[in-house]
Order: C-alpha cells, then structure tokens, then sequence
C-alpha cells in the first residue's frame, strides 16, 4: 500500500453514455483530464451505443466526392475519426483524448470512476451488462433525469445503479441544456457525492449532511456508519491507496470548468429528485405556452411546479432531502426555469398542443434521436403516486399525466392546479 499522500496510480475515466448531454460531459471531463495529469489518466473512454449514420449535407464534414459521406457507417468510426458527435452533438469539437468505444465491457475496464449519462430508459439493461466488469472499488455520479419506479416501490438512479454495480454513485444536475454547455457559454452545475468516509482521507466538511444509503464495509469508521441511513445491504471496497482520494476536491477537478461552476453538496436525493421532476413540469410549461398564455401562465405551472417538487421529496425522500437544494442550488429551481424556457420537454409539448399532434410523434420527428424524459417520467411518477395514494396532493404531476392520457386536456391546467391544500 503507498504512504498517505504518494499515489502511484491514476483515475481512468468511463462516460457510459454519448447523447446530447453524454457526450457534451465527455468534453468537460477530457478537458480537465488533461489539465490534471497528476490525478486522471488522459483519456476518457465514451460507450457508444453503435448505431450507423450517414453525415448530413448540411454537415461541415459532408464532401459528395467521400466513401465516407455517401452510405451510412458506423458512429463509433465517426467520432473518433471526426472528433465530433455528428449525430448527438453536431457542430462541437471534441478534445481528442475522448475516445468512443461501442463495447461496453471494455469501455469500463480498469476505470475508476464512472459518469452514468445516458436516457433513464436504457440504464437497467446497461446495469445488467456492466455487472461483474467494474473494479469492485470504483465510483460513480449519475447525470441521469429520472426516478427508478418499480412495483417495489422509488429509488434514485444513483441508488439503484450502487446497488446493482455494488458501488457507490452520486449524481449530477443543473441547469444545463447540453448544447450551451457544449458551446462553453457559462451554467452552473451541482454534483451531490457522499461516499463513505473512507475515501477521502480527509474529515467530513463542517455541517455537511450524511446521505448516502449506501451500507459501508468494517472498513469505514464507526461515526459515519452510525451517522449514515442503511437501507441496503451493498457492501463498498475502499478505494486502495494508491490512488488520489475521490473526495469532493478530486470530483470538482474532474468536472469543474470555466463556463461550467460546479457546486458541491451532499443531498443526493434532491439533487436528483429535481432534475426528474422538472422534466414534467417543462411539459406542462410547453402545454400552456403551445396554447399561446403567455409567461404568467408558464410561471404559474413553474410556481407549482417547484412546490411539487420540494413536496415529493419531503414526502418520500424525508431523511435525506433538504429543502434547500431545490431553492438554492442550480439543480432546483435554476433547472426549472431554464427547462422551461428552452428544454427538449418544454419545446415538445408546446409543438404538440400548436400542431395538434401527440408528444411522441413530435419527439420522433423534431429530435433525431433524442430522447424525452418528461414523458416516461410524468407516467413514472403517476404510477408511484397511485400506489401510495397521493395522486391528489400533486395535482400538477396528476394533470400532465391525465393529458398525456388524452383524459383531459391543456385549458384544463388552471382548475387542475386551483389549490386547495397548499397553505
Ligand atoms: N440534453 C440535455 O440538454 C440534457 C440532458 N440531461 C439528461 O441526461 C440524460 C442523457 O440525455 P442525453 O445525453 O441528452 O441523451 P439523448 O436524448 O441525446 O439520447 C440519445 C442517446 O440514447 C442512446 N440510445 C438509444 N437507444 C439506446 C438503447 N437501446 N440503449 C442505450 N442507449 C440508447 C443513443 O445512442 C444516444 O446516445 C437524460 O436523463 C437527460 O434528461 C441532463 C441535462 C441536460
Ligand atoms: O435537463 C435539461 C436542462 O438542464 C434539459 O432538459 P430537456 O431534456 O427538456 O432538454
């Protein structure tokens, strides 16, 4: 084992993911491996997940006299060929030490930590080919938007990719829309990391709130297991000591740019739970603004929104989520403003209600790709709240839903969220 504070060895870092988003933190990541030799190993490995694209004309990269340019080819070839995501982040430069990788096994292997970034839909199956590759000491944050529902009940991805990996994950949120971010115009971000004890080294920040769920190893020291809520039995390894600690200075050098702030806290859940829950809120934002309402309709459905937020987690989160991370923080009401002014959610539903189309055929043919959250989501959501009978204390939640359902429709919304138990 090396002395405290010699550390032979060097992060590698893995973004599971290449979306819009996905590929977009690939960049920030690869900057800051590049610029932190002494902790990163350089290059950043990016699961693909391989498909094949044919380069648009509009493409700066399309040229009819090129094989490459006349039938489709493999995307994987095309980033690391092109240096860029022509299909997912078209027109953005990528650093070259971002290297896309279409085999998730390999993709992972030897690395240290990893970016969960990929639409919540597709994160299950990617848990089941992940177990059993990862090093057993690994570390992860989630960027992912959505909440984990099931017939056993809600967790955050954070939590159920720890426990499916038998690692511990944080998470990553803000208001981000991925191609600002992409094209380095300055957002902030919040990146909620609490993992054991045992990797930082170092003591606990003063007042910092414990939140994992996460179970520790004897490893860990007897405060922070008494301090810390058990609701699972993964077991963590430590972090051998030959590499840097993966403590929030370590995480913040990883991510950290100059036009992209991060803030570092420890309340996983409302890191999370914001940066879900905004998504439906962005669909009602859309319906009232597709109608042609106007702003103090959309801040109206924001107003709300955000209380349901806060009351969501208050509710069903309530030994780790503060109230502050949705008002202080860019993951909380930052992400629901700029949501609801420019997000994919946002600017969907507001085409379904003016073209009097459904939301799905709107996302088939605006996104190339791209993938919703809001919608899956808000049916996610319904589903939880059902089954714990709480339908009508998230009347906002309740309406988008029963609109997607086609069970009522957007001019409903004013009645719909008329209160009647908020103070
Ligand atoms: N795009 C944005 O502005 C932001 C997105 N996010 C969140 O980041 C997460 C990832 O979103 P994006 O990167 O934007 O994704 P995206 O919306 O660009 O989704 C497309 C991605 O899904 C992949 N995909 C398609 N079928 C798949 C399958 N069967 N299995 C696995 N992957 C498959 C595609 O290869 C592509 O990488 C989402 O939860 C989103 O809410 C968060 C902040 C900003
Ligand atoms: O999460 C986002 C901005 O923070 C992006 O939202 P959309 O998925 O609606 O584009």
């Amino acid at each position: 084992m090396a002395p405290l504070g010699i550390h032979h060895k060097k992060h590698k870092v893995t973004v599971v993911g290449s979306g819009n988003w996905g590929t977009t933190i690939a960049k920030v990541v690869a900057e800051n491996t590049k610029d932190n030799p002494d902790l990163f190993e350089p290059v950043v490995q990016m699961w693909v997940f391989e498909e094949e694209f044919k380069i648009p004309e509009n493409s700066k990269h399309y040229d009819p006299g090129s094989s490459l340019c006349t039938k489709p080819q493999k995307l994987t070839e095309l980033i690391n060929g092109l240096h860029e995501n022509v299909k997912y982040l078209p027109g953005v430069a990528l650093p070259h030490n971002v290297v896309a990788n279409p085999s998730l096994e390999d993709s992972v292997k030897d690395s240290t930590f990893l970016i969960f970034n990929l639409p919540h839909q597709f994160i299950n199956k990617i848990c089941d080919g992940l177990s059993g590759h990862l090093l057993p000491f690994a570390r992860g944050i989630s960027c992912i938007k959505g909440v984990d529902v099931s017939d056993k009940g809600i967790e955050l991805f954070s939590e159920s990719i720890g426990r499916k990996l038998g690692i511990y994950c944080g998470a990553l949120s803000g208001a981000n829309i991925a191609s600002e971010v992409a094209q380095e115009k300055f957002s902030e971000t919040t990146i909620a990391y609490d993992p054991p004890a045992m990797d930082s080294r170092h003591p606990t920040p003063q007042g910092s709130p414990r939140s994992s769920s996460l179970n520790l190893t004897a490893l860990d020291d007897e405060a922070s297991l008494q301090s810390k809520p058990k609701s699972n039995n993964t077991s963590l390894r430590a972090l051998p000591a030959d590499w840097p600690p993966l403590n929030h200075e370590n995480v913040k050098k990883l991510l950290h740019r100059p036009y992209f702030h991060v803030r570092m806290v420890s309340d996983v859940a409302g890191v999370s739970l914001g940066g879900a829950l905004k998504n439906i809120v962005a669909l009602a934002a859309g319906f009232v603004d597709g109608l042609g309402w106007g702003d103090n309709a959309k801040a109206a459905v924001m107003r709300v929104g955000i209380l349901e937020e806060v009351k969501f987690g208050k509710l069903f989160f309530a030994d780790s989520v503060k109230t502050q991370t949705f008002t202080e923080e860019s993951c909380g009401v930052a992400d629901l403003i700029t949501s609801c002014s420019g997000g994919r959610n946002f600017r969907c539903a507001k085409m379904s209600v003016q073209r009097k189309m459904s939301i799905g055929e709107v996302e088939e043919k605006e996104l190339n790709g791209q993938k919703l959250q809001g919608t899956s989501t808000a049916y996610e959501v319904n589903a939880f709240l059902k089954s714990e009978g709480k339908e009508d204390a998230f009347p906002l939640f309740t309406a988008v839903y029963n609109i997607l359902e086609g069970k009522v429709k957007p001019e409903d919304i004013p009645d719909l969220i008329e209160a009647k138990d908020y103070p």
